[in-house]
């Protein structure tokens, strides 16, 4: 909204000219226009009444109307009436663009005629039916002005912050100027989408410290659930959590209740017990039928799988140290992260189900990497890389086709090697392997959409798709000749590529590729845990520096021996009683099923998922 007060005031007859539209351009205002602006009034009044100057928002008193409704709605309103300021929009230094003001009669009749008519603002979709160009001349300014009015007397209902907004005809109060300098951008600049939903209820508001809401805000920006959210959004949800405290052992989600809140830990280690399928939250021996567990360190979130679906919790969590949590009610949960969640795991389950290298990702996991997948479009001709550039993504074809070149040796022109077709993925030999990309991919189809993830997200999951990848690699390029390919750049010979050095090694041509005719350079972090798995399937893999992602965290496996003796060591305090041939066991058991996760790069605080917690 604009200061009108600084621009020079029109004439009746510019004014005028708004009236005089036609009747497709008036609705066409009517339609696409107001329903914007009303949305963003909504939004305005509504940040408006969080804000910390809500109270000088809601200090000045108002008359309330003295008409009934059936005086109020036979009232034609004349153009004075319509074109001048009411006293709502004083507040706001809006100057009417006419030199002739009304009454204060008048203008209150108009007001009041304005608020009778509620209904027709509530929201975009009312909006166009309500309004009758008919039976009222339509003005823009008027119409601007009644969606104002009634803005401030919705959300007036809605408040739960002060007693006295139940009065449906209290008009607008200006803001303080600091209020207004700080917070319009950013009503403006909302999605369009989430309007309706933000206007069926008032989040919360918890007060707290500056320095605690920049820091949730920075949780939130970087936070799985959260991180695609507006930061209009983001302040909502930073305003309307609050902090909870539990002692160690405290239970902090049960699993199979209802889930009611969504947490992020501050501070502390929590631990979810995930148990066997099927079992009976009520299971007197439920202790025992833990599947495995895993520590969240701070910053994490959880609790968020029953309220996204619905649904029962589907592990407890426990305070594993005395805990810090920021708390989200479901509500608020709901009304804004589901919707921008929910529409997209759902779009890309059924996606992602259908494609066999994802098989046996489990549920979990697999929404984990929904979130992560980042959708691209490309148009046809469009290079989605060139041979010999460095990968950064692997690449799932969602719509469309994508050509594969190759240029060898002896050869001027790249050759045509395969055409790939929707659930294809492709990108995974230069990720693995650190070599160059062996292909170029260009787009053959008019369009095309991909899912692409990015390679430390792509290393998470390796180690459950691979066998899916294998397969696939024979499959895409089964004639190709490794040595016939040319290397545009040098790069490391990863140690993964030397567990192909297997029986199963012929299987891969592609990823023979990437090795010969380079030369290595470094150790894999990833590489060599492969390679250790190879070498001795007993024994525990050696940590190199494999970046493993839950959630919205990037925690890397230690670095050298040293490290995860310590991660071990750790462990062992965790859990007790275990030798340490058992803890072997276990990590085997859990990198063979693909479990997460380790260390934390920042704080060194160890994190380690656990299988067969009941051999405690
Ligand atoms: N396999 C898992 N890995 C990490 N966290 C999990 C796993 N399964 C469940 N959780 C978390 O534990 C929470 C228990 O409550 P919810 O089911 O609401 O949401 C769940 C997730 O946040």
């Amino acid at each position: 909204m604009q200061d009108k007060s600084q621009q020079p005031s029109k004439s009746r007859e510019e004014l005028s000219l708004l009236q005089n539209l036609s009747e497709p351009q008036k609705h066409y205002v009517v339609q696409y226009l107001f329903p914007t602006l009303v949305d963003a009034m909504n939004l305005f009044m509504m940040e408006a009444q969080r804000s910390s100057h809500y109270e000088e928002f809601m200090k000045q008193n108002y008359t309330k109307p003295t008409q009934s409704m059936q005086q109020i709605q036979n009232q034609q309103p004349t153009i004075d009436a319509i074109s001048t300021k009411s006293s709502s929009f004083q507040s706001y230094n809006y100057q009417p663009n006419v030199d002739q003001k009304p009454k204060v009669d008048q203008m209150e009749q108009k007001r009041n005629q304005l608020i009778s008519s509620r209904s027709r603002f509530s929201s975009g979709t009312s909006f166009n039916s309500a309004v009758s160009l008919n039976t009222i001349q339509f003005d823009p300014v008027q119409q601007f002005q009644e969606a104002f009015v009634e803005a401030s007397k919705s959300q007036k209902n809605r408040s739960k912050l002060n007693n006295d907004t139940n009065s449906v005809n209290s008009p607008l109060v200006r803001p303080s100027d600091q209020y207004l300098q700080t917070k319009r951008r950013s009503v403006f600049s909302r999605p369009y989408e989430t309007l309706d939903e933000m206007q069926e209820f008032t989040p919360p508001v918890h007060q707290k410290s500056e320095e605690q809401l920049q820091k949730l805000m920075e949780i939130l920006k970087t936070s799985f659930l959260t991180k695609n959210l507006s930061l209009f959004e983001l302040k909502i949800i930073a305003d309307a959590m609050y902090l909870k405290k539990f002692q160690r052992n405290d239970l902090i989600i049960r699993y199979g209740d209802i889930g009611q809140e969504y947490f992020i830990l501050d501070s502390g280690v929590v631990e979810v017990l995930v148990y066997q399928d099927g079992v009976d939250p009520n299971d007197p021996l439920i202790f025992k039928k833990v599947k495995f567990s895993k520590f969240l360190k701070p910053f994490v979130g959880f609790g968020e799988i029953a309220l996204l679906y619905n649904d029962k919790r589907t592990a407890s969590v426990r305070a594993a140290d005395v805990c810090d949590t920021w708390v989200l009610e479901g509500k608020v949960f709901k009304h804004i992260i589901i919707k921008a969640t929910i529409t997209r795991r759902n779009i890309e389950l059924q996606f992602i189900d259908s494609i066999n290298v994802f098989k046996d990702i489990d549920r979990f996991n697999k929404m984990t990497l929904i979130d992560a997948l980042e959708p691209k479009k490309f148009s046809q001709g469009d290079t989605i890389f060139q041979q010999g550039s460095e990968g950064d993504n692997f690449y799932i074809l969602e719509e469309g086709e994508v050509d594969c070149y190759q240029k060898v040796f002896g050869q001027n022109e790249p050759k045509l090697i395969r055409t790939l077709q929707p659930g294809d993925h492709f990108g995974e030999i230069a990720l693995i392997g650190d070599c160059p990309r062996t292909l170029t991919v260009k787009v053959k189809s008019t369009n095309c959409k991909l899912l692409a993830l990015s390679k430390v997200q792509f290393l998470t999951i390796l180690p459950i798709i691979e066998p899916y990848l294998k397969k696939d690699w024979s499959n895409i390029n089964p004639s190709m000749n490794a040595s016939q390919i040319m290397p545009t750049k040098q790069s490391s010979f990863r140690a993964y590529s030397l567990q192909k050095k297997s029986s199963e090694e012929d299987e891969s041509s592609s990823d023979n590729s990437c090795r010969q005719g380079q030369q290595p350079t470094k150790t894999s972090s990833f590489g060599s845990y492969s390679l250790k798995m190879q070498e001795n399937s007993q024994s525990p893999p050696t940590r190199g520096k494999s970046r493993l992602v839950q959630q919205n965290q990037i925690i890397e496996e230690n670095e050298n021996e040293d490290e995860f003796n310590a991660t071990a060591q750790s462990q062992e305090q965790n859990f007790g009683q275990q030798d340490e041939e058992t803890q072997k066991q276990q990590l085997i058991n859990e990198l063979a099923n693909t479990q997460v996760l380790i260390d934390d790069e920042q704080d060194g605080t160890v994190m380690q998922e656990q299988t067969n917690i009941e051999q405690k």
